[in-house]
């Protein structure tokens, strides 16, 4: 390892072992990571989209979001060159890698049922089910995982966030909500997953195709009155670890300069996290998902952060306490979907988390 990316780490280690608000993150595809640090334990709340910062939002739209404000922190960053080198220790077992209990599994099927039932009664039009995943911490080393993290999720948003408040949080999101510089807007519809088998050269079925097409449509109409100009890519897969997705970039230009707040608003939850018509899926979501999404199929990142503005869905995430972890996984139900494959597909997101652990 290099001396730099070494006293880096060396920093990050001392930064976790202090027990203050911070955040190490890196972009999609960059090599640069970068740790914020808050100078003080106080728990600040967005108010406003202008200001500069770390965002950490909930999924709930009526819960506060947080914010690490640029003026209440300081920052440390290192352009690592290998990340392959970054002198990752066998943790052996670190969680229980329990295979999930058989109430679990039911639970999650009855709950697809029913929502798979209200779709073919034409309540609403796609629902994202999910559930949390609890492994027992044993041999758990935080910073151990997030390099491992680094190392296999290099076009992810790998992040691991913390504050002695709220709690610790670690992701690798494949997924952007905006990315904003100056007025040049982009974003993305991502949905439909299917394994990775060596190849990106796939087929996708109409289920995946319509409910990829769904978040695009609902992306479309959301942005038009906020966005000129705008490009949309046809939809193509891409890799997110072990798993594919289809994607579709959307971009333009922002016509007000003030408009980015209503943009974040209106777009989050989009229906790859949520479903279609929102307020359906949304309610539907409330009444029978029995758990608190808390930060999961929220979003993070920079906001107004050198010019620029780069959130990200919360997916791909753990809540990591002193005794557990849990894992959240969801998937996108339609009229065609099948209970079973929608299980397995939970199944295979949690897998790439456990791969790290
Ligand atoms: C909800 C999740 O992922 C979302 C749902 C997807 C799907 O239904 O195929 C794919 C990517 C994400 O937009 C998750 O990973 O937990």
């Amino acid at each position: 390892m290099k001396e730099e990316t070494a006293i880096f780490f060396k920093k990050l280690a001392q930064t976790i072992a202090a027990n203050v608000p911070f955040v190490v993150y890196r972009k999609p595809n960059e090599n640069l990571v970068t740790v914020v640090v808050q100078n003080t334990t106080k728990l600040y709340h967005l108010n406003t989209f202008l200001e500069k910062g770390f965002v950490f939002s909930p999924y709930s739209k009526t819960a506060h979001k947080i914010i690490f404000p640029a003026s209440k922190s300081k920052m440390f960053e290192a352009e690592l060159s290998d990340f392959e080198d970054l002198g990752v220790g066998v943790q052996g077992v670190d969680a229980e890698l329990n295979m999930c209990d058989n109430e679990v599994k039911n639970n999650h099927i009855l709950l697809t049922k029913k929502a798979i039932d209200f779709i073919q009664h034409k309540n609403a039009e796609k629902i994202v089910i999910s559930r949390k995943e609890v492994l027992e911490r044993n041999n758990f080393e935080v910073l151990n995982s997030y390099k491992k993290m680094l190392k296999n999720y290099k076009n992810a948003m790998v992040y691991l966030w913390f504050h002695p408040k709220v709690g610790c949080w670690m992701g690798a999101s494949p997924e952007r909500l905006i990315h904003m510089h100056k007025n040049e807007f982009k974003t993305m519809a991502l949905a439909g997953t299917q394994s990775f088998e060596n190849t990106t050269e796939v087929v996708w079925k109409t289920k995946e195709k319509e409910e990829q097409q769904f978040v695009t449509d609902y992306i479309l109409d959301t942005v038009k009155d906020a966005i000129k100009n705008i490009k949309i890519s046809k939809p193509y897969t891409v890799k997110a670890g072990s798993l594919l997705h289809l994607r579709t970039d959307i971009s333009g230009e922002l016509k007000c300069e003030d408009g980015l707040g209503n943009l974040i608003d209106s777009l989050h939850p989009t229906p790859a996290v949520c479903g279609l018509p929102k307020h359906i899926a949304t309610n539907f979501i409330l009444e029978n998902e029995m758990y608190d999404r808390s930060f999961y199929t929220g979003y993070l990142g920079e906001l107004n952060v050198k010019n620029e503005t780069n959130l990200y869905v919360n997916l791909r995430c753990m809540e990591i306490e002193k005794n557990q972890i849990s894992l959240f996984v969801g998937g996108g139900i339609t009229k065609d979907s099948l209970a079973e494959n929608e299980w397995r597909e939970t199944v295979f997101k949690a897998e790439i988390m456990k791969e790290i652990l």
